[in-house]
């Protein structure tokens, strides 16, 4: 745990919108990732890799604590398990963890993950320190499926898929009717390249800004950073700033 008690000031160029206004007509969506110099989020087979060093790990915890809502693919959940907390910053009221959101359109997510675990033993932590987890999936969903996830104790909101899922484009609708108004995407592959290629209706890019950690590793056999054949049409990006954090650089850019 961290005795810096404020966010990295660099994090300033994040922009996002000021929490006490409850509902902006369009929720700030930051995209995240830690990458090796070879393109390369994880190993494997999708064996997690850890990339950041101490000082770029605290500042995801940072920016975690400073969005609304913190999301990942289905992907991510069963692969690394991941708690999406922000316990590597100093305890205090008055920094709340990020509600998790998870994209599953079968409704896959299993009651064993930390997620589910750790909401289910909330009363043995301080209050406010964990949230429950809530999952995205299709309407086609059974009802006997979405039950179940209920009772396990994730909350579950159906929502009509496209080719088979979550457009990225619903998302600001969806998170505007949740009541919030920024979310940190974290991943993994499949869920970074959706929203790296997705356009608003006026054609400018749907993702605000795009905070990336690079690390001074080649990881060789593993996930890219977006799924092979995916590298093509990426957008252009503007880099607002780079801040050296111990060993890695994290880039803070926009999508133009
Ligand atoms: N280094 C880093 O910063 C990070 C690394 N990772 C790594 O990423 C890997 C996981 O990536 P990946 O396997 O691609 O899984 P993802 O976490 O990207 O999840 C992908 C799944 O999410 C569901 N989904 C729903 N809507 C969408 C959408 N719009 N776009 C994409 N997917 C959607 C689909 O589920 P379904 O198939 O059920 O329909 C899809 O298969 C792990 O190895 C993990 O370690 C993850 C996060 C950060
Ligand atoms: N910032 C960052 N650096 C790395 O090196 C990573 N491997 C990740 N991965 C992300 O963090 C999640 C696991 O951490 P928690 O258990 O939630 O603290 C993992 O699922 C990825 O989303 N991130």
């Amino acid at each position: 745990m961290s005795n810096q008690l404020t966010p990295p000031e660099f994090l300033s160029h994040l922009n996002l919108p000021n929490p006490n206004d409850p509902s902006p007509s369009n929720p700030h969506i930051t995209l995240t990732w830690a990458q090796s110099l070879d393109f390369r989020i994880a190993g494997e087979r999708g064996k997690r890799v850890i990339l950041s060093g101490e000082e770029s790990m605290l500042m995801t915890h940072w920016m975690r604590s400073m969005h609304q809502a913190i999301l990942v693919g289905i992907g991510t959940v069963l692969l690394d398990d991941p708690r999406l907390q922000i316990n590597l910053l100093p305890s205090s009221p008055t920094l709340l963890p990020p509600q998790p959101l998870i994209l599953d359109p079968k409704l896959r997510f299993p009651p064993t993950t930390k997620l589910q675990i750790e909401w289910n033993s909330r009363s043995l932590r301080p209050p406010g320190s964990v949230c429950q987890p809530w999952i995205l999936c299709g309407e086609e969903v059974s009802k006997e499926r979405i039950s179940s996830a209920e009772e396990n104790g994730a909350r579950v909101i159906p929502i009509s898929l496209v080719d088979g899922r979550i457009s990225p484009q619903t998302l600001p609708s969806i998170m505007t009717q949740l009541g919030l108004s920024s979310v940190m995407i974290e991943g993994g592959s499949r869920v970074l390249s959706s929203f790296l290629h997705a356009r608003r209706q006026d054609g400018s890019s749907l993702v605000d800004r795009v905070v990336v950690t690079v690390a001074p590793t080649f990881i060789g056999n593993g996930i890219g950073v977006v799924p092979l054949g995916e590298e093509e049409s990426l957008p252009e990006l503007i880099n607002l700033h780079t801040e050296i954090m111990g060993k890695d650089a994290v880039m803070v850019c926009k999508v133009r």
